[in-house]
């Protein structure tokens, strides 16, 4: 293989392909699919050299981590992987790099039970949970409650553009839940029936902030006045190391096409039209009364100290080495 040649193997193409098109989406989910992309570029590197291996690994990250820029999970994963590939030949490289991502996507799972049965405890039999999107964090707070023998409804808010929560309604189904789906315009009216609303996060901010699919903060901001508790439910591969020294993240705008449907009126006959798709939005700490992780349940505000513990004051971006 040239030396120029990044050799990154076709499946970490088509990952990073997959996660850019939504294919694979979720923050947890692309975290998991990032790390199964690595070990198969571990897998099927042609490398002869440690360096070459390295330098192929290095790329692939690169190409993963550049696909979505708001999830943290993303380059958590990547960092967490390549920070463990270890060795002085191209088979202990190669091995090192599979048991780091097989141990990163068992923990994964491990993790998702486990803020299950915290955010469960928050949930009573007979209570009634607002959505918002597609979160698998979230839905593992559920679905812990019902194994726990606790029933539960839904109300779950559709989430334009891309309708995510059809998907919650549907899983939500499949447990035999009673779910109400509703416009995203019919949240504040029927947050009078709801005991909590929960969401999932792609991102926690070093100051408590939430970042989540867009829709989030207007629905904290209105639960808020109406009196019901936010739970975020997030394992702490979303915790974003960068912002604990003061960097923002970056809110990913999306394409116009998921706002205006071919069949749209609006389409493109008016050249002039701006279309803004942001894909998330922040929710400030005060709108957000507990951050539900693996290790315990947080108030927003205090998220900053399990950040230090995990990530300490620094990060660094293995893949531009
Ligand atoms: O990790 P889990 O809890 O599954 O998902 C977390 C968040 O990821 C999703 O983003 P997108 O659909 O990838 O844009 C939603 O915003 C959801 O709340």
């Amino acid at each position: 293989m040239a030396d120029d040649d990044p050799g990154v193997a076709p499946t970490v193409e088509s990952t990073a392909e997959d996660i850019a098109a939504m294919r694979i989406r979720g923050a947890a989910t692309i975290a998991d699919a990032a790390a199964a992309a690595l070990a198969s570029q571990a897998d099927r590197s042609e490398a002869e050299t440690p360096a070459a291996f390295r330098r192929q690994l290095r790329a692939a990250a690169k190409s993963l981590y550049e696909t979505r820029p708001t999830a943290v999970s993303l380059p958590n994963a990547l960092r967490y992987v390549l920070r463990g590939t270890d060795g002085e030949t191209v088979a202990d490289l190669r091995k090192s790099t599979i048991a780091r991502a097989e141990a990163f996507r068992r923990d994964l799972d491990q993790a998702q039970d486990k803020l299950g049965e915290i955010g469960a405890n928050r949930l009573r039999d007979g209570d009634i949970v607002m959505t918002h999107c597609h979160s698998t964090d979230a839905l593992s707070c559920i679905e812990a409650a019902l194994d726990a023998g606790k029933e539960i409804e839904a109300i779950v808010k559709e989430t334009r553009p891309r309708k995510q929560g059809h998907i919650t309604a549907r899983q939500l189904r499949e447990r035999d839940v009673p779910v109400t789906l509703i416009v995203d315009n019919a949240a504040r009216r029927y947050l009078d029936r709801a005991d909590h609303v929960l969401v999932g996060a792609d991102s926690i901010a070093a100051d408590g902030s939430v970042v989540n699919k867009v829709g989030t903060s207007g629905l904290a901001v209105n639960a808020r006045e109406r009196g019901v508790p936010v739970m975020v439910a997030a394992q702490t591969i979303k915790l974003h190391p960068d912002t604990m020294t003061g960097h923002t993240v970056e809110i990913e705008m999306r394409d116009e096409r998921e706002v205006l449907a071919a069949e749209d009126d609006l389409d493109d006959a008016d050249d002039g039209l701006v279309v803004e798709n942001p894909a998330f939005d922040v929710t400030p700490p005060r709108y957000v009364d507990a951050i539900v992780t693996e290790r315990g349940q947080f108030p927003p505000e205090s998220i900053v100290t399990l950040m230090r513990e995990l990530f300490g004051e620094t990060t660094d971006e293995p893949w531009e080495a």
